[in-house]
């Protein structure tokens, strides 16, 4: 039974490796990373850095690529049952097994899996064709993924294949987690997944550093998440290029399924791959029919999308951004007499299956969609895809439609434009944004009087979740703020972080426990564990600072019992914790100068955003070919130097599209006051921006200002435009 978390799908894991295993002697870990002598150097520096360590390339395949083809060619054969490699597939396997490091970009659904698992079979057999090692020395692959979901997919895929995969996640429970620990011990395990979340759990990290063979080969899923220039940049990948590096594993292949020319040199350079290694298959689909037009307002959409959908049978995706968005269209489509269901990411997961499953059974003809659909969805027949409203991203959009037409067969991909898309598009793209002074009052309560007095090595706990609500910063600009102060500053690291609450009802095997468990850490749970009216209360940091005993074994035993079926245990409250590694900003200065920095990364990661909504816009408005844009965006031209796919809306008709104006730019005075009255917020002018314009956020939630008739009332100002009138309001008298 897994242990429920109560608050996050957060993938932490205590103390799940800790104590396991430590390497014994300063050769096992010579990847261990420098500290940058720049303090201030920016993210190439990082980048660079981390590639830099010298990592050793142990050609243990030192076959003849002849033999290294034959390998691969017979696992593809015996163990997925496929005839010949698809595209760049050869050429990828080719270069990990000779030992490089490689870059495979190949688009959604090509196959980029085989380029990890293939090799992962293939090492075992070419050390025993070489005789290079014995039995059990074979090493194992990691794969660093962030999508949990389609681990577990992969990993069932890949065992009914007979092949020794597992998947280090949260759910798992206290004998599973030693189960996998064993048999990599043992060397008997040859594909580990795992969230990039997991590398900060120092357990792991160690663990893997004397894996039995060594890691022969690491993974990176979702790689453009590597790169500042990519579209979904998570500075947590870079904690991936410091983890090959730190755990010394041979060598490294990174997947994406959308890098431009700037992301794949990023990618390069994080990991140390030469141009040479890098395989790449063109996104050009010369099946889809790529199409769109210009409307005045979202409400002539729906005659249209329903006139489309008439002329256009068959599987179809109609993209929406909002959740409520994708009930109300599908509600609509059905009263139009379409077969539709909605999906989005806060249905029931159950719904969620039921709606995907009735999908591919062609049981439902059209799935209106958030960004949410799709992942893992590999069906060959979709014959349409719409966007109803902008994609964020010329990469998403690149995603979304090449899920249609994977058959090979026309499929047309529609998008109905209009001015009224952009404030929704241009809510996402500032919602991440803070307001300098909360910044500066989150790098203030970081650094405390009490964590700059702690000395290099010692570690401090912050909430996140506290410190979301109280400085207005929503998670995911929060952890690119901590992930700077690692990554960018070498200020602090991040390490297994720990629940802060754990409770449990306890069952009838556990008051018989009561008097035999004779261990401490039990003896010490039966004597703390304070019971309300059903749950027991627990918290191991205190009993472990009042005992003397080790937190971690604390919990591992509360995880024991509740294996054995003596206890139902809940975790809860994920605390970060970190390490200090050199001396923290303590003065005015230091930490003003420190807000400068991060604020203007912020800044400009608001500007990127923005700016790649309006490349979308420009590809479909542009005088050009929409296939070629498409693939000159990532690098590419069309196959045989074609300048036009020939049944695009441009090549159709020859003309741009061409997108009505957007209304001229105006303030309401009258609705500016109206939020100056709902809300008496003077000190944060781009609170009241938001609130205005109807961008959520912590601050917003806890003043209930969401459910107030001012919340989204200037949507159709422009952003600029608010921000001037409520830092004039802000400066003035109340
Ligand atoms: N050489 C091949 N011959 C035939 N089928 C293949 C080959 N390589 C992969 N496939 C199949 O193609 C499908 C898609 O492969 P895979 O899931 O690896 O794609 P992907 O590139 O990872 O896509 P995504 O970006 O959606 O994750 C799978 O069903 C896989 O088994």
């Amino acid at each position: 039974m897994p242990l429920v978390e109560i608050m996050s799908e957060y993938d932490s894991g205590d103390d799940l490796f800790d104590g396991i295993c430590t390497p014994t002697n300063e050769e096992q870990q010579p990847g261990k990373r420098k500290q940058s002598e720049d303090e201030y150097g920016d993210y190439d520096d990082a980048l660079e850095e981390i590639a830099s360590a010298k990592r050793p390339r142990l050609d243990s395949a030192n076959s003849e690529d002849k033999s290294v083809s034959k390998v691969a060619t017979a696992i593809l054969a015996e163990k997925f049952g496929y005839e010949s490699f698809r595209h760049e597939q050869e050429g990828a396997i080719n270069a990990i097994l000779r030992g490089d490091n490689a870059l495979a970009i190949f688009p959604t659904g090509a196959g980029k899996s085989l380029c990890y698992q293939i090799p992962a079979i293939a090492f075992e057999r070419l050390d025993l064709l070489d005789g290079s090692r014995g039995a059990g020395q074979h090493g194992i692959t990691i794969v660093v993924s962030p999508l949990i979901a389609l681990m577990k997919d992969q990993v069932d895929a890949l065992k009914k294949r007979g092949i020794p995969a597992d998947c280090m996640d949260s759910t798992k429970t206290w004998p599973e987690q030693q189960a996998i620990s064993a048999a990599m011990r043992d060397g008997q395990l040859r594909i580990l997944y795992c969230a990039p979340e997991r590398l900060n759990n120092e357990g792991f990290v160690e663990i893997m550093k004397c894996v039995r063979g060594g890691v022969r080969l690491v993974a990176v899923d979702e790689a453009h998440c590597v790169s500042e220039w990519g579209h979904s940049f998570r500075p947590e990948y870079l904690k991936v290029a410091r983890f090959v590096d730190e755990i010394n594993a041979e060598r490294v292949i990174c997947l994406t399924a959308t890098a431009t020319p700037k992301v794949a040199d990023d990618i390069c350079k994080a990991f140390n791959i030469s141009k040479s290694a890098v395989f790449r298959t063109s996104p050009y689909r010369p099946n889809l029919e790529l199409e769109a037009m210009a409307v005045k307002s979202k409400q002539d959409k729906y005659p249209l999308i329903f006139d489309f959908l008439r002329k256009h049978p068959g599987p179809t995706l109609v993209y929406v951004t909002q959740q409520q968005q994708a009930v109300t269209m599908a509600s609509d489509l059905k009263k139009q007499k379409f077969n539709a269901s909605a999906f989005h990411a806060g249905m029931k997961v159950e719904q969620k299956t039921q709606v995907q499953d009735d999908f591919m059974a062609n049981k439902v003809d059209i799935v209106v969609a958030t960004i949410a659909f799709g992942m893992g969805i590999d069906k060959p027949d979709i014959r349409n895809v719409i966007h109803f409203d902008l994609p964020s991203t010329i990469e998403e959009y690149s995603q979304q439609v090449g899920r249609a037409g994977r058959d090979g067969k026309p499929s047309s991909c529609m998008y109905y434009m209009c001015p009224e898309d952009f404030p929704l598009r241009e809510n996402f793209a500032r919602g991440d944004l803070p307001s300098k002074s909360s910044l500066h009052s989150l790098l203030k309560d970081i650094f405390s009087d009490e964590v700059v007095k702690l000395r290099e090595g010692e570690v401090f706990k912050m909430s996140h979740y506290e410190q979301s609500r109280e400085f207005d910063i929503r998670q995911s600009p929060l952890n690119v703020i901590y992930a700077t102060l690692e990554l960018r500053f070498g200020l602090i690291r991040a390490i297994t972080p720990e629940y802060s609450e754990y409770k449990f009802v306890a069952s009838p095997t556990y008051y018989r426990l009561v008097h035999t468990d004779k261990s401490p850490e039990g003896a010490a749970i039966f004597k703390w564990a304070k019971k309300a009216q059903k749950w027991y209360k627990i918290d191991p940091t205190y009993i472990a600072s009042s005992t003397g005993l080790r937190r971690m074994d604390i919990v591992r035993r509360l995880q024991q019992l509740h294996d054995q079926g003596a206890l139902e245990l809940k975790a809860g409250g994920v605390e970060p914790r970190y390490r200090v590694l050199k001396a923290l900003p303590k003065t005015k200065k230091a930490i003003d100068e420190l807000v400068d920095k991060v604020y203007k990364d912020l800044e400009k990661k608001e500007q990127d955003a923005l700016r790649r909504m309006q490349e979308v816009v420009n590809l479909m408005t542009g005088k050009r070919c929409f296939a070629s844009a498409l693939a000159a965006y990532f690098g590419m031209d069309l196959p045989g130097d074609k300048q036009k796919c020939g049944h695009c809306t441009f090549c159709r008709t020859g003309k741009a599209v061409v997108l009505p104006p957007r209304p001229p730019e105006h303030v309401d005075i009258q609705k500016i006051k109206a939020v100056l009255q709902a809300c008496d917020v003077r000190d944060d002018p781009r609170f009241l921006a938001r609130v205005a314009f109807g961008i959520k956020s912590p601050r917003v939630t806890k003043l209930k200002l969401d459910k107030s008739p001012v919340f989204m009332s200037l949507s159709d100002h422009s952003f600029e435009a608010l921000m001037r009138e409520f830092t004039r309001a802000c400066a003035g008298p109340k």
